[in-house]
């Protein structure tokens, strides 16, 4: 009901683009390192479920990296390829040896990022980010450019920074919130300012450090930004990216707002691209987590069983995932009767008391939630059924 009456659900509200970049950002996560095979495999499959675009890599690393890079961009995929790059003529030569169409060039754009990279020297930045662009434009590129730090640099500078690139033909501006240290209403303020001040749609690119990656990048789009970078599990650089999945289900069912992606294959994917980093994704993770969809607590399982509503967002089917009803230590006798009762048993409520009391026991002996097989042999032998 929130979603259908909130202001962004109108039919005017521009419908956001998602740009994952699980093959850049997510691979920048230390220790992960795809083989050529995986980068393709894992840009086949978000092109298959419909993700808009998609930043392959960085053609300036060379080697394996230009390699896979080609690979992706021979495949024809329906999905818009993005190249990243610095502000450096080798850099943009690099993607168009890979075969790329769309590039994006990356400058710092606080102070500090400045002074660092530039030597704080920002005409002559800006004078290399316009040479870039010049040069991409005249190889018919289509470039997006990055204001790395956007949240920490000064604002008048970081739109000043923005309009020069739409200027210079660039088609896109991404806000980044490099190291995570913005909150979603501070977002909302310098996004909105950049939104008004440009033509060209605004980026999102936000980190999790705080935790609030998703909130952030979310702020961005009711800021009035069109278009999310996101990485599959959230991968990414320190505590990683704002997580696709994350996006595009709050997208849909806090604003109402369509990606137009197949979300039933946001588990698979995950589990694909988990497996792939060596990496498992902790159970309370957001949507595609084992626990999302998993009730054990007496008071929720008996709400579920009524309604699955009372304690699940959405319809799991919505993500790949089913509903799983498990006994454990803070399971209750409604969960417990409806489970034994799955499996032909129907106990006198003084046997259903007792075997909740031996779940409990065992459970927390053994740290976790008990399969059938062990509640079932929980069931004392003297059990009455309840229809004797
Ligand atoms: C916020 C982000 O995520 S940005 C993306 C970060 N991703 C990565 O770094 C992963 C891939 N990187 C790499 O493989 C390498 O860093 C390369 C190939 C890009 C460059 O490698 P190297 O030449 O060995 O340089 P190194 O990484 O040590 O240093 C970075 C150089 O890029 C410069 N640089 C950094 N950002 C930019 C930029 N946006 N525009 C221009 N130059 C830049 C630095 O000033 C430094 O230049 P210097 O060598 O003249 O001092
Ligand atoms: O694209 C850019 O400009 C930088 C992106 C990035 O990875 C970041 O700022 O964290």
């Amino acid at each position: 009901m929130y979603a259908s009456s909130h202001p962004l659900c109108s039919p005017t509200v521009k419908p956001v683009l998602i740009n994952d970049t699980t093959l850049r950002d997510g691979e920048q996560a230390a220790g992960i390192a795809f083989g050529i095979e995986e980068k393709v495999a894992i840009a086949k499959f978000l092109d298959a479920i419909g993700v808009h675009e998609l930043e392959v890599g960085i053609p300036a690393m060379g080697h394996d990296e230009a390699q896979a890079i080609r690979a992706i961009a021979d495949l024809g995929l329906n999905a818009h390829l993005l190249g990243w790059n610095r502000a450096v003529i080798s850099d943009i030569e690099a993607s168009i040896h890979c075969g790329l169409r769309r590039i994006h060039i990356s400058i710092p754009v606080s102070d500090m990022q400045i002074q660092v990279k530039f030597g704080g020297r920002w005409v002559a930045m800006l004078e290399r980010l316009r040479d870039c662009i010049n040069f991409a434009r005249d190889h018919g590129l289509e470039v997006s450019v990055g204001g790395e730090d956007s949240s920490r640099a000064d604002e008048t500078f970081l739109i000043d920074a923005a309009q020069y690139a739409q200027e210079w033909g660039a088609f896109r501006f991404r806000f980044c919130d490099t190291v995570g240290i913005l909150d979603p209403f501070s977002t909302h303020d310098k996004v909105k300012k950049l939104v008004d001040a440009l033509d060209i749609p605004v980026e999102m690119h936000t980190h999790n450090d705080m935790g609030l990656a998703t909130a952030n990048a979310l702020a961005g789009v009711r800021a009035g930004a069109t278009s999310v970078n996101t990485t599959v599990n959230g991968l990414g650089e320190r505590a990683g990216n704002a997580a696709l999945e994350e996006v595009v289900m709050s997208l849909k069912q806090i604003y109402g707002i369509k990606a137009g992606i197949k979300t039933q294959h946001f588990l698979e994917l995950s589990r694909f691209v988990a497996k792939s980093v060596q990496c498992p994704v902790p159970p309370w993770k957001a949507i595609v987590g084992e626990n999302t969809f998993a009730h054990e607590s007496g008071i929720h399982a008996h709400g579920v069983l009524k309604n699955p509503s009372t304690y699940e967002p959405f319809d799991p089917s919505e993500v790949g995932r089913q509903r799983r009803l498990v006994v454990g230590k803070h399971s209750g006798r409604h969960l417990l009767r409806q489970l034994l009762h799955d499996h032909g048993v129907d106990l006198s409520a003084e046997n259903g008391q007792q075997v909740l009391d031996a779940v409990r026991d065992r459970s927390v002996h053994l740290k976790r939630n008990l399969t059938v097989d062990e509640l079932l042999s929980l069931i004392p032998k003297t059990a009455i059924p309840s229809s004797c």
